[in-house]
C-alpha cells in the first residue's frame, strides 16, 4: 500500500515516466498511420476529380483503365490492411504491463489517499477552498484541484460521515466548474442536497433542487427526491446558525471523545498553559550510569506524573543509515491488535517492520543507550519496531500497554514478560509539516526531531495501565516520518523502577476515570 508510505511512491513515479514514453510512441504510430491514410485519400480524390472532368471518354485511355484497376486492387487493399492493423498494440501492451506491476496503486489506494487528505482536513481543521488551491496549513504547494477532483473528495467525505466537509468540497466543486459541464453540475447539485439534508440544514435546498431539475428535467430520480423533500421538509424550521466547515470545539475537554482530544492536541487546541509548564525543566542526565558523567544525556521534561521526557541527540546518523538499510525491503502495512489478532486498520496507516536485536550490532548499541535513558533492563524488551508514515499517515489515540482482555485472549506476545512498562520512541527523521506525537491527557504535542527520543512510563506503580499515557501519531501533512519503538516489559524490572513512579496514586486514576464517564 503506497499511500501509507512515501517510500514506494518514488518507485511508481519512475514507472509513470516509462508509461509516458509508451504513450508518446502510441500517438506517434497512430499519427503516421493517419497521415498515410490522409495522403491516400486526397490522391484517390484527385484522380477521381480528373475522371469526372473527362466523363466517359476518360476510360478510352488504357492508362486510366490501369489507374482505376490498380486503385481498386492494390491501393485499396493497402488501405484496408493499414486500417485493420492494430497500430500501437505494442506500446499498449507495455503500458498495461507497467500498470500491472507490483507496487502500482489500485482504486483502493486512491481511496486511501483521499481518506488521508480528509483526515488532514478534519484533524488540522483545514478549509476545502485552501486545499483545492494547493495551500496546506499555510504552505503553498502550487497545485490546483479541478471541479471533478473536488466532487470526488466530497463524495467520499459524505460516505465517510463528514457531511460538513462534503458540503464545503461541493461548494468548491461548484466554484471551479466551467459552464460547459452540465452533467457534473447536476451531480454536484444532487450531492449538495444530500449533504444538506444529512446536516439537517434545509436552507437553499429548495432552490438547489429547482436548479437541478432545470438542468435535468427528465430525471425521474431527482423529481421523486424533490417531491419527497417537499412533502417532508418544506415548512420545517430553518436552523439559525451559518454552516461552519468544522464543528465548533467544545470548551470542556471532559465531554470529548478520545479521538477528539487526540485531534485537538494534534491541531494545537489542547496544550499546557504557561502555569502548567512552569515546573518542567531541561538539563543533563548523569545519574543512571557512571558513563553519563562523561557524556551526559540532554533531557527535557515534558510531564512529571506520569513521566514523559524527551532526550535530544540520542541516536547517530550512522546508526540511522544502518537501520534504513536493514528495513529497506522489509517494511509493509502496519497492523493493530483487533478482536481476532493483528489486522490492517484505518486507525493506523503506516508501514512497519520488527527486527530482532541479534540482526545487527547497532541495535544492541542502541539498547545499551536505552538502558541508560530509562534505567531499565533491556534483556527482555520486544523486537525493535521501525515505522514509516507517508502523507496523511497517522496512528490514532491508543495506549501502548495491553489491556486485560488482550492477555485473556492470548493476543500478547510473550505474556510471561508482563505488560509494557515503558516506551522509548526514537525520531529517525524530521517531519516537514504535521506528524507530531500527541498526548492529550498530558496536553503535549511532540514535534518529531531527528536524533531525539521520547521516553515515558506506561504503567502505574501497581502495574495497572495508566490511562493518562493515551497518545497517537498525528497525520503527516508534508514529508515522511520514520520512528523506532522500544517497548520494555515489566519482567525483572523490580529493582530498576525509578522512585518517581511510586508517587503515582490511584486517586489521579479515579479522577480521570470520573471525567471520562
Ligand atoms: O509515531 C509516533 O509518533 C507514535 C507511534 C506510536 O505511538 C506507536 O507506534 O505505538
Ligand atoms: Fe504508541
Amino acid at each position: 500500500e503506497f499511500y501509507s508510505s512515501i517510500h514506494e511512491m518514488t518507485r511508481v513515479y519512475k514507472y509513470e515516466e516509462k508509461m509516458l514514453l509508451h504513450m508518446q510512441k502510441f500517438i506517434a504510430d497512430n499519427e503516421s498511420k493517419l497521415d498515410f491514410l490522409k495522403a491516400r485519400l486526397s490522391e484517390f480524390e484527385s484522380e477521381r476529380n480528373e475522371a469526372q472532368q473527362w466523363g466517359v471518354t476518360y476510360f478510352d485511355s488504357p492508362l486510366n483503365k490501369y489507374l482505376l484497376t490498380k486503385r481498386l486492387t492494390l491501393d485499396w487493399e493497402r488501405v484496408e490492411n493499414l486500417v485493420a492493423t492494430a497500430t500501437g498494440e505494442k506500446p499498449l501492451n507495455r503500458l498495461r504491463k507497467l500498470r500491472g506491476r507490483n507496487y502500482m496503486p489500485d482504486e483502493k489506494e486512491l481511496e486511501g489517499a483521499l481518506d488521508g487528505l480528509l483526515r488532514l482536513q478534519y484533524v488540522y481543521r483545514l478549509e476545502a477552498r485552501h486545499i483545492a488551491a494547493g495551500v496546506l496549513d499555510g504552505v503553498d504547494y502550487g497545485v490546483q484541484l479541478n471541479s471533478q477532483h473536488c466532487f470526488d473528495i466530497a463524495r467520499l467525505a459524505l460516505r465517510d460521515n463528514h457531511p460538513r466537509l462534503a458540503h464545503s468540497w461541493l461548494l468548491e466543486a461548484q466554484k471551479r466548474l466551467g459552464d460547459q459541464n452540465q452533467e457534473l453540475k447536476a451531480e454536484i447539485l444532487a450531492l449538495l442536497v444530500k449533504a444538506k439534508v444529512e446536516l439537517n440544514d434545509y436552507r437553499g435546498v429548495n432552490s438547489t433542487y429547482q436548479k437541478l431539475l432545470s438542468i435535468q428535467p427528465v430525471s425521474v430520480e431527482y423529481k421523486q427526491n424533490y417531491n419527497n423533500f417537499i412533502s417532508k421538509h418544506l415548512d420545517e424550521k430553518q436552523s439559525p446558525a451559518t454552516l461552519e466547515e468544522h464543528a465548533p470545539i467544545p470548551s470542556d475537554p471532559s465531554v470529548m471523545s478520545d479521538f477528539d482530544i487526540y485531534r485537538f492536541t494534534c491541531s494545537g487546541h489542547i496544550k499546557k498553559t504557561a502555569r502548567e509548564e512552569r515546573h518542567l525543566r531541561c538539563g543533563y542526565l548523569t545519574e543512571t550510569h557512571p558513563f553519563l558523567n562523561l557524556a551526559p544525556l540532554k533531557v527535557e521534561e515534558l510531564n512529571h506524573n506520569p513521566l514523559l521526557v524527551l532526550y535530544h541527540d540520542v541516536i547517530y546518523q550512522s546508526e540511522i543509515d544502518v537501520i534504513r538499510n536493514l528495513t529497506e525491503n522489509e517494511i509493509s502495512r502496519a497492523t493493530v491488535i483487533g478482536a481476532k489478532g493483528s489486522e490492517v486498520s484505518k486507525v493506523r496507516t503506516s508501514q512497519f517492520t520488527f527486527i530482532p536485536k541479534t540482526r545487527h550490532k547497532v541495535l544492541q548499541t542502541i539498547d545499551q543507550r536505552v538502558a541508560d535513558m530509562s534505567n531499565l533492563n533491556m534483556d527482555y524488551a520486544e523486537l525493535h519496531q521501525f515505522a514509516n508514515y507517508g502523507i496523511g499517515g497517522h496512528y490514532a489515540q491508543h495506549n501502548d500497554w495491553f489491556g486485560q482482555d488482550a492477555f485473556d485472549n492470548e493476543l500478547v506476545s510473550s505474556p510471561e514478560m508482563g505488560n509494557r512498562i515503558a516506551t522509548v520512541l526514537f525520531y529517525l527523521s524530521d517531519v516537514a509539516q504535521g506528524g507530531g506525537t500527541a498526548f492529550p491527557h498530558l496536553k503535549q504535542l511532540l514535534q518529531p526531531k531527528k536524533y531525539a527520543a521520547a521516553f515515558w512510563h506506561n504503567l502505574h506503580a501497581s502495574g495497572v495501565g495508566d490511562l493518562r499515557t493515551l497518545h497517537g501519531a498525528c497525520p503527516i501533512i508534508a514529508g515522511s516520518k520514520w520512528v523506532q519503538n522500544r517497548w520494555i516489559r515489566e519482567f525483572i524490572q523490580a529493582d530498576r523502577r525509578p522512585c518517581e513512579l511510586w508517587d503515582d496514586s490511584q486517586i489521579v486514576l479515579r479522577e480521570i476515570l470520573a471525567k471520562m464517564q
